[in-house]
């Protein structure tokens, strides 16, 4: 008797010990996506993100042993296929799931290559896997692999042969042109959905291909259709290369909140609002508070942040940054130098340095911050001690002479800026925006609006001025 309950995903793939690609990476992503993971082992790899030593392939009579237990009793509803040792046992695998579960979707995502160079199949070709793109939902290759399995190399005819018998999401991760990123999903009939990337992450992650079609299967097994199944697969796995550590410090340079309050519980409060309203990137800056509060504090804020997922860094304190794991801190001239914070926090943490000329960025680019707070923009209250305002012609000397020297270290405004000054600051070549009264309620006197609009405002604003339109999708007619 088959278990009730819904949404199965079986994967039938290879083990990679790392957990980067693979049967347990496919596993990670379906029960992040919410379905319930079953797997089957087609090999056994040595292999890790950077290196493929060895594969030994699974007996082909185990293999199907185990498919066919778990087809019996469970009903699966897609099931993903990775690396297979031929296509007759591809062939094998796929006739079986479709003679006890006819009702299962089945993706391929054809993996011919690991991402560090070893080649799991020579002399594939469209022609002799017809049969298998018939009794298939969808396949994934990347370009490399259509074009290893074209004809005579011809890509066009490639992706008509296929697309006329199963849908084929063609992915553009692994490009190097203008392509890169950027997949395209074709359907029978010549109609094609191209899915742009949201940004180009300049990664190549071991594993981000099984993560996509793991996601592609886990919706579709959440009652999707395909399209946005695609769609959505794609939004997780940029988010999966984000959580590279090196790419989250560049996504979350746009919006920065400086927390204020009367009392460590108020900076809780804004903290906790602009989380729940959407904001990312939070720094704690606590004047006039005992050491142990600001501890306390941090450690408070950064749970909040973790439940939002957003980023926290600290105000000052690399010592505080440390003891409560946050992601970073923001340092003034009378601060430890970058380098020290580094040494303390690692290479990972995000270290910005506050800059009021042209000289203090240079420095403070050489001390090896990843960002600079450049400011202050205009007069407020909300710091003692100002130094000299800039203003806007102040950011535009200094972002011009930035442009001239090919220096492109994030420089976010900081100082009195409210939502109208977002869009001239911005065409400076401004990278972001750091700000405090404008996101904390009681001090938001001129500009009404939830907090919530406030954020969606200013990030369609730095949308605006990243370049055109972020639409992901179009979907398009090929003659
Ligand atoms: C993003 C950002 N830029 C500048 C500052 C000012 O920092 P600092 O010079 O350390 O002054 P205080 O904030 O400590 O008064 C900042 N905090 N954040
Ligand atoms: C911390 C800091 N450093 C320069 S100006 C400033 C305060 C920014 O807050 P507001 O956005 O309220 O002016
Ligand atoms: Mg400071």
């Amino acid at each position: 008797m088959k278990i009730m309950t819904t949404s199965y995903v079986l994967t039938i793939a290879g083990h990679d010990p790392c957990s980067g690609a693979g049967m347990t990476a496919d596993l990670s992503t379906i029960n992040a996506l919410g379905g319930t993971g079953l797997s089957v082992c087609t090999a056994l790899t040595v292999q890790n993100d950077l290196t493929f030593e060895q594969c030994y392939w699974t007996d082909p009579g185990i293999i199907l042993d185990q498919l066919q237990l778990l087809l019996n009793s469970y009903p699966v509803r897609v099931a993903k296929i990775g690396i297979i040792e031929n296509p007759d046992i591809l062939r094998q695998i796929i006739r079986m799931i479709h003679e006890v579960s006819p009702e299962t979707d089945i993706i391929w995502d054809p993996v011919l290559k690991s991402g560090s160079g070893y080649t799991f199949h020579r002399n594939l070709s469209v022609g002799g896997l017809s049969d298998i793109f018939e009794m298939c939902s969808l396949v994934t290759p990347n370009y490399d692999e259509l074009r290893a399995i074209a004809e005579n190399g011809n890509i066009k005819k490639a992706i008509s042969d296929i697309s006329s018998r199963c849908p084929l999401l063609l992915k553009g991760g692994h490009r190097s042109d203008a392509q890169k990123g950027t997949d395209i999903l074709y359907f029978k009939d010549a109609i094609s959905a191209t899915l742009l990337p949201r940004n180009i992450l300049d990664v190549n992650r071991h594993g981000s291909g099984c993560v996509l079609s793991a996601g592609i299967a886990s919706y579709l097994a959440r009652g999707y259709d395909l399209l946005q199944s695609c769609i959505l697969a794609k939004e997780y796995t940029y988010r999966f290369l984000l959580a590279d550590p090196a790419k989250r410090k560049a996504e979350h340079i746009a919006l920065q909140y400086i927390s204020t309050g009367k009392s460590p519980e108020e900076h809780l409060q804004h903290i906790q609002e602009v989380c729940i309203s959407g904001g990312k990137w939070i720094q704690l800056r606590m004047k006039d508070h005992t050491e142990r509060e600001i501890f306390d504090t941090a450690g408070k804020a950064r749970d909040i942040c973790t439940r939002y997922g957003a980023v926290l860094i600290i105000d000052d304190g690399v010592s505080v940054a440390r003891a409560i794991g946050a992601d970073g801190v923001h340092l003034g001239n009378n601060d430890l130098p970058p380098a020290e914070a580094r040494n303390i926090l690692g290479p990972e943490a995000i270290i910005g340095g506050t800059a009021n000329t042209l000289e203090d960025i240079d420095r403070l680019q050489r001390e090896g911050v990843d960002y600079i707070g450049l400011g202050p923009f205009r007069f407020t209250t909300t710091k003692k001690n100002l130094a000299p305002v800039l203003g806007l012609d102040g950011y535009s000397q200094i972002m011009e002479t930035l442009q001239q020297l090919k220096t492109n270290i994030p420089v976010i405004a900081i100082g009195g800026i409210t939502l109208r000054d977002i869009g001239p600051i911005l065409e400076t070549g401004i990278s972001g925006i750091a700000v405090s009264g404008l996101l904390t309620p009681k001090q938001r006197v001129t500009t009404p609006g939830s907090t919530k609009d406030m954020i969606r405002m200013i990030g369609e604003l730095i949308r605006h001025a990243a370049g055109p339109s972020k639409q992901t999708t179009e979907i398009v007619k090929h003659q």
